[in-house]
């Protein structure tokens, strides 16, 4: 039987004063069967407050709905540079159809907003710090599932200069096509996601599409294709696509935990030599991987299976 949705993890025990080590260890086996399974789960209880994520969508719409000469004021300018800061819609010849703000960490340099909305900006840099915080939390507890040295990943992962976050709205589907994003893995280590009510977001589990049904409040999980390969598939990068519906627009917001661009990533040794299973990946660095996934969506290839995902670093084994 096919389930209805992924599995949601309360993860109040990490912010109880009192210390609650039994539901700790519930939610990271929880996690680490999601992890394994679907590589997606929804996140309650998460400390993030409802009223600020449902103010940042509705600041998104406001923004989306500015006249395409106002938002395309803060597009990168072509060939300017190749990070798809600020507004970006995707290219006519796209099967995605969807447009995109997004901004670094704030005080970046690369970080343009409409200054007409200034709410957009303060709500989003509010957003950002506290996604900052649920990153870490949510790489800790990651690192013990994985059952790796304390704080390993904290310390490999220790520069947040390449996180992003992106609002995104997917426009109403046509009679021919309900495409918004196209079924990909996401290069990065740790993505979250809220969505509004209308839903759309699917992640593939056995070769079935499982909807990922909106929840108020709850924050999607998913690990990403960094995460896959550091522990050499024992935790998946998960197969998601975004399709449209009929007659609304949906708006959503990601965050994207990731690497610094200078790392190297390799499967690490708990998890092939000491096991004595050879690595199903080989080492890279973050910048080259980026940069040709960043040409994916700059400029994609006629047919969407040649995109390069990470398994252009795969090892045939
Ligand atoms: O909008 C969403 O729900 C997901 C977006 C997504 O998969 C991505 O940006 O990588
Ligand atoms: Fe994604």
């Amino acid at each position: 039987m096919v389930s209805s949705s992924i599995p949601t993890v309360d993860l109040s025990p990490f912010f109880n004063e009192e210390g609650d080590e039994h539901g700790k260890k519930e939610a990271i086996e929880n996690i680490t069967k999601a992890c394994s399974e679907h590589g997606f789960f929804n996140i309650m209880n998460h400390g993030i407050p409802t009223d600020l994520m449902n103010k940042a969508l509705q600041l998104s719409k406001t923004f989306f709905q500015y006249p395409p000469e106002e938002k395309l004021k803060l597009s990168p300018a072509p060939g300017d540079c190749q990070i798809p800061v600020g507004y970006n819609i995707q290219p006519d010849h796209s099967v995605d159809k969807n447009e995109y703000f997004l901004v670094f960490q704030p005080g970046s340099s690369m970080n343009v907003y409409p200054e007409n909305l200034p709410e957009l900006r303060s709500v989003i840099e509010d957003l950002y710090s506290r996604f900052l915080g649920i990153g870490s939390l949510l790489e800790s507890i990651i690192n013990d599932c994985l059952g790796l040295p304390q704080n390993f990943l904290k310390e490999y992962n220790n520069e947040r200069a390449w996180d992003f976050m992106a609002a995104f709205r997917y426009f109403p589907a046509t009679e021919k096509e309900a495409n918004g994003i196209t079924e990909h893995e996401d290069g990065n280590c740790i993505t979250f996601v809220f969505q509004d009510e209308v839903g759309g977001l699917e992640v593939r589990k056995d070769g079935e599409w499982i909807p990922v049904v909106p929840v108020e409040g709850h924050i999607v999980v998913n690990v990403a294709d960094f995460i896959q390969v550091l522990s050499n598939k024992k935790f998946k990068s998960a197969t998601h696509r975004v399709v449209r519906t009929k007659g609304r627009s949906r708006y959503s917001y990601g965050f994207f935990y990731n690497l610094h661009w200078d790392k190297w990533v390799e499967p690490l040794p708990q998890f092939t030599t000491e096991i004595g299973e050879p690595p199903k990946y080989k080492r890279f660095l973050v910048k080259e991987y980026q940069k040709m996934r960043m040409r994916n969506k700059l400029d994609p290839p006629a047919r969407p299976e040649d995109e390069i995902g990470i398994t252009y670093y795969a090892i045939d084994t």
